[in-house]
């Protein structure tokens, strides 16, 4: 595995993409383009990011009826990026169609990107999951469901908080990933995130990868804020 830290680009334009890749010109990254980036720049960004051999994860987290959702994923395959995603609510059928659409996309000779399905948001509590979406049971409980029917549908692993980790390696195995956001230091604001955890704990929970987005980008120095979490990272021995 390469790299622990996807850094989300949760920025409006290419030249604020630049300017923060600009930081680690001799880094290989891998890093996130979201709904943010990729609504305002479109494609062209992925092959900008590309160029300067850094992996990508492609979130823009589709929920959709499985024929868009696979005409979409099909489309998305040609941008050749490492990681993409959907929400396991849109349902089996749906990430199975999504699995299809990639197929269908990815030319011979290339590879096919890793698909990930989103349990539930780590911007989710679970009082919020019981009263908004009328989902009785605990949260762990939800994202486990959730975390099976993504790896019965086909798919490679999921997101989910660093709470839920271990859970999910535990009952589903150590090749299906689990890829985690509302990763914080101590001392860093949890903003809209409810599920939090630092790198310590993620990394002891067996995560795959954790997502870091403002604690690096809004940060005055956000090469030494990427350093830290790498070394909070690797500062743990298992
Ligand atoms: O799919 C995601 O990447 C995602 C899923 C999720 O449940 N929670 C979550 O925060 N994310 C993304 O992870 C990033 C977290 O950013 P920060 O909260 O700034 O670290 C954002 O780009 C979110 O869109």
């Amino acid at each position: 595995m390469g790299k622990p830290v996807i850094i989300a680009l949760d920025f409006a334009s290419k030249d604020e993409v630049l300017t923060f890749l600009n930081r680690f010109s001799n880094e290989q990254l891998f890093v996130k383009v979201g709904m943010e980036l990729f609504y305002q720049e479109g494609p062209a960004i992925i092959h900008d990011i590309k160029e300067r051999g850094h992996q990508i994860f492609l979130d823009l987290k589709l929920h959709d009826i499985p024929n868009t959702v696979k005409s979409a994923m099909k489309g998305l395959a040609k941008l050749q990026c490492d990681l993409v995603n959907v929400h396991a609510a849109g349902g089996q059928e749906m990430m199975m169609a999504a699995l299809e659409g990639l197929d269908q996309g990815t030319s011979a000779g290339q590879r096919r990107p890793l698909c990930i399905a989103v349990t539930q948001l780590t911007s989710t509590s679970e009082e919020q999951m019981k009263k908004e979406q009328l989902i009785q049971v605990p949260l762990k409980e939800s994202v486990l469901h959730y975390a099976k029917l993504t790896k019965q549908s086909g798919l490679n692993g999921v997101v989910c908080s660093s709470h839920e980790a271990a859970m999910i390696r535990e009952v589903l195995g150590n090749d299906f990933l689990t890829v985690t956001p509302g990763i914080r230091l101590k001392e860093d604001a949890a903003g809209d995130q409810k599920r939090v955890a630092t790198p310590d704990f993620a990394k002891k929970a067996g995560v795959s990868y954790m997502v870091v987005g403002r604690s690096i980008t809004k940060s005055e120095n956000p090469h030494e804020s990427y350093q830290k979490f790498i070394q909070a990272w690797e500062g743990v021995q298992l």
